[in-house]
């Protein structure tokens, strides 16, 4: 049975006014490895930490900047919000569609609540927590293409003609302001587009970001903005000492007009600077050292990297299985190929080979957990390989292969083929990651022995459901089982109003 919404009755849990403050036993262990009797041996001891959670319950009216704005993606969320808020259908050749959020976690999953009278009962995943209703966003941004949202539409190629004519009106008068413009960083193909872009030198261009935020938030009249990149995917910036290695090297750097610091990480700054949430939806390194270090001393909220949203997030399940079930990989051969600006930008080494670092580094903690199927060091072959063939558009093809190893000398391959528009699979993961920012930023908590409430960390780890190669703070493990990266996300939520994680045990129905 499926329910609207509920609320928790317990002594772990107080509604008021303004906020929710709940208190949570964390159940987990503490390992020591010790000396027993001449022979050293591995001791787990449980442990349990009160933390105490309190979630502002004021639900902002929440401005979304997107950098690349008139992009695939952009313009799809942004056509795709308008098309839900004002309750569009449109003919498809099937039949009359009406607007919908699926593929997005917040808007179109559920929860498992309990069960009543024998009956499972499941809930929105969005009746956790109050959220920002996506219908409310209020969307601006930046492309360095002056192309309005509704010719944008058009150019992307992704909704049916009878929505875009729909849309057309809604979106004729969203035009992105300039973007930075840096060559050195994207492909040379993308250089056509480039007639909508900040001049100055890098610190001139970062301070008129911060004026286009403040501009935004003024004339919008938002209550909080979150900033999230859309834009094209970077090369690899260059990790240099003395340069983007401190927040000082970065900030002196920048006086300077160092060349080496892209356009992600100037609008990265920038969002730093006025404590802005930024998110990174592409995989390059927008988020050098200098720049993690600034978001820490401003605990400003920055999270990435590269939406996770077809191949990638097949293979965080499938390899999960495989691994979880005893089955070894050993071959992993993913490939895809599509027609849209992303695949045309991707088309130059250096920017796919950001594409292929996050694509390929998702079966890491995985493969390292099992030291009875790899031996140390060892992995499954990996290859990347995205191709741009302009007629397919948006809808890119993707085909993959999985070999393992099984049973007795048994090999096994799973071949796997994903049809799909991309940007109907990433705008719903940008609608997640704004809506998600932005409730983190209403959660406070402390631990029993900590003597103030806090945030969380201002590198975002909750997000990790969401992207390829997920953002962690120095020395945190990196998970990318989508499973647990799910429920890593779901429990934490529950907690803040006093509900256990969901263990799946239903001791009692054994
Ligand atoms: N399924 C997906 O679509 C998916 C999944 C994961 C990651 N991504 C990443 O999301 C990003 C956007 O994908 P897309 O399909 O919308 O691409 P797109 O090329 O259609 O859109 C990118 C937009 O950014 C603009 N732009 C480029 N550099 C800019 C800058 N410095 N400032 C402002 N605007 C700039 C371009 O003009 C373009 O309009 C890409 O980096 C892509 O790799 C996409
Ligand atoms: O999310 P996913 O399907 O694994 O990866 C996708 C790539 O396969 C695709 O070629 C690229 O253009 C998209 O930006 C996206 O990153």
């Amino acid at each position: 049975m499926f329910i609207e919404n509920f609320k928790v009755e317990s002594p772990n849990v107080k509604y008021s006014e303004t906020e929710i403050q709940s208190v949570y036993n964390y159940e987990t262990t503490e390992l020591v490895h010790e000396n027993r009797n001449g022979a050293y041996q591995w001791i787990i001891k449980p442990k349990s930490v009160k933390y105490e959670f309190k979630t502002n319950t004021h639900v902002p009216k929440l401005g979304v900047m997107l950098v690349g704005w008139g992009g695939n993606n952009g313009s799809t969320l942004t056509g795709g919000v308008i098309a839900n808020r004002e309750g569009i259908s449109w003919a498809t050749k099937d039949k009359i569609q009406q607007a919908n959020y699926f593929g997005s976690l917040t808007q179109a999953s559920a929860i498992r609540v309990g069960s009543y009278q024998g009956e499972e009962i499941y809930a929105p995943f969005k009746s956790l927590l109050p959220m920002v209703n996506p219908d409310d966003i209020v969307f601006g941004g930046w492309d360095i293409s002056n192309m309005n949202l509704a010719d944008a539409m058009g150019r992307a190629k992704v909704f049916d003609i009878d929505l875009q004519k729909q849309l057309r009106p809604y979106m004729e008068s969203m035009v992105p302001l300039p973007g930075i413009y840096d060559p050195d960083f994207i492909a040379a193909n993308q250089e056509e587009r480039a007639n909508n872009v900040i001049k100055g030198t890098k610190k001139e261009q970062v301070q008129q970001v911060i004026k286009d935020i403040k501009e935004f938030k003024a004339a919008t009249k938002v209550d909080k903005v979150v900033v999230l990149w859309t834009a094209n995917t970077e090369r690899y910036s260059n990790l240099v000492v003395g340069l983007n290695d401190t927040t000082e090297n970065l900030l002196a750097a920048l006086d300077r007009n160092e060349a080496e610091i892209s356009p992600s990480t100037l609008f990265a700054i920038a969002c730093v600077t006025e404590n802005v949430p930024f998110i990174n939806g592409s995989p390059q390194n927008t988020f050098v050292p200098g720049l993690i270090d600034f978001a820490i001393q401003k605990n400003c909220l920055i999270g990435g990297d590269d939406f996770k949203s077809g191949q990638t997030k097949m293979k965080s399940v499938l390899v999960d299985f495989l691994v979880g079930a005893g089955i070894k990989p050993t071959s992993i051969v993913s490939y895809n190929h599509l027609g849209n600006n992303d695949g045309m930008n991707l088309s130059a080494p250096q920017t796919f080979r950001s594409k292929e670092i996050s694509k390929s580094n998702v079966v890491d903690d995985m493969v390292n957990s099992n030291a009875i199927l790899y031996e140390p060091g060892e992995h499954p072959d990996h290859v990347v390989v995205i191709k741009y063939v302009p007629y397919v558009a948006d809808s890119k093809r993707a085909m993959d292969e999985y070999t393992s190893e099984i049973f007795m000398g048994g090999k096994n391959t799973i071949v796997l083929h994903n049809t799909c528009e991309d940007s109907l699979l990433a705008a719903p993961i940008i609608l997640d990651l704004v809506l998600l920012a932005e409730l983190s930023t209403r959660i406070q908590f402390k631990a029993e022995k900590e003597g103030k409430f806090h945030s969380f960390h201002p590198v975002a780890t909750i997000f990790s459901y969401l992207t390829k190669a997920p953002l962690v703070p120095p020395g945190t493990p990196v998970v990318n089982a989508l499973s647990k990266q799910r429920a890593m996300l779901e429990n934490i939520m529950r907690a803040c109003v006093g509900l256990a994680p969901e263990n799946n045990m239903i001791l009692e129905y054994k």
